[in-house]
């Protein structure tokens, strides 16, 4: 994910009412970066979204909306505040400095601007923001699988809930635990262990087929996976599946006494969420099927009904 985000193009939105300006910044960053263009500030709103530049260059003094206007949209709303704005402007005086520094723009340029000072500073933002957004994907990733990390989840699950709730969609949770792994770690290794933790969870992954079927390290040796849209039936068999190639690995723990290799147990409901319903009742019963499953002697799915 690292070297995708360090190698792919970054995209500047240039938001200018004067078609010369657009123009000519937009011949001065065409090297570096993709160029988006708009002339107003409504279509640098729509653009912003369309498009989610890593970067805005604005303008402040425009005739509908002025830079300082679109900016608080642009803040307010979260497909796009969290994207840098740069004021570039004629407005070059300290106290409407001030005033867009306020607002929340990074940085602030006088015109007319001098094209080196232009490139220097578009550059310095952009770096930022792929800093910033290295950083974002590692807070969610579990450095030893690979996979999201709870942290993730969390946000995903008020996410898919929240969808679900609007569009009166099924949600499917799902809870997934190694069986004997203590065993696995004390005969065969801590770093063993840590190898099957790696490739459970990729198997696992794998095994998922929707775009937004999601999966993240719950704890220790305990997965979650959350399947939206999807039917009690559908998402039955999928876990299934899905229990069947971490079996297909046949990896062997001679010390498991259900089985002598590699096995889960799996607890799983689909629920039709509701705005009243607390979060915490709709995953209970997932926890308590696989408490069950742990209950019935392992290495199965047992679903909520
Ligand atoms: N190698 C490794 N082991 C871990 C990691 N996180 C948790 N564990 C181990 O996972 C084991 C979990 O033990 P238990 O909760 O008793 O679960 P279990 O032995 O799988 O028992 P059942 O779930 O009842 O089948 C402990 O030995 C933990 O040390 C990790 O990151 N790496």
């Amino acid at each position: 994910m690292m070297s995708q985000a360090a190698t792919c193009r970054q995209r500047v939105l240039i938001i200018d009412d004067q078609k010369t300006n657009l123009k000519i910044l937009g011949d001065i960053l065409r090297q570096d970066v993709d160029v988006i263009l708009a002339q107003s500030a409504e279509q640098g709103l729509r653009k912003a979204i369309d498009y989610h530049p890593d970067l805005i260059l604005l303008d402040v003094l425009m005739p509908d909306i002025s830079g300082f206007e679109l900016i608080k949209t642009l803040k307010h709303q979260s497909q796009t505040s969290s994207i840098p704005v740069i004021f570039i402007t004629a407005l070059n005086d300290s106290s409407h400095e001030e005033q867009g520094l306020h607002l929340g723009a990074c940085d602030y340029i006088y015109k007319p601007f001098h094209t080196a000072i232009v490139q220097a500073r578009v550059r310095l933002h952009l770096q930022l923001a792929r800093q910033r957004r290295m950083l974002e994907q590692l807070a969610h990733i579990d450095p030893l699988t690979g996979i999201a990390n709870r942290r993730k989840y969390a946000q995903v699950l008020d996410l898919f809930w929240r969808s679900a709730v609007r569009q009166q969609s099924p949600l499917s949770i799902v809870m997934l635990d190694i069986d004997h792994f203590k065993e696995y770690n004390d005969h065969y290794g801590h770093a063993a262990g840590d190898k099957i933790l790696h490739q459970v969870a990729n198997t696992l992954k794998e095994s998922l087929k929707r775009p937004n079927d999601f999966i993240a390290r719950y704890g220790g040796e305990e997965f979650v996976i959350l399947l939206p849209e999807s039917s009690e039936e559908g998402s039955r068999q999928l876990i299934e599946q899905s229990l069947q190639q971490v079996t297909d690995l046949q990896i062997r723990h001679d010390y498991s006494p259900v089985s002598d290799i590699i096995t889960l147990s799996a607890g799983g409901v689909s629920c039709m969420p509701a705005k009243e319903q607390p979060l915490e009742a709709a995953i209970k019963p997932a926890d308590d099927m696989l408490y069950q499953a742990k209950q019935q002697g392992k290495n199965r799915l047992c679903w909520a009904s």
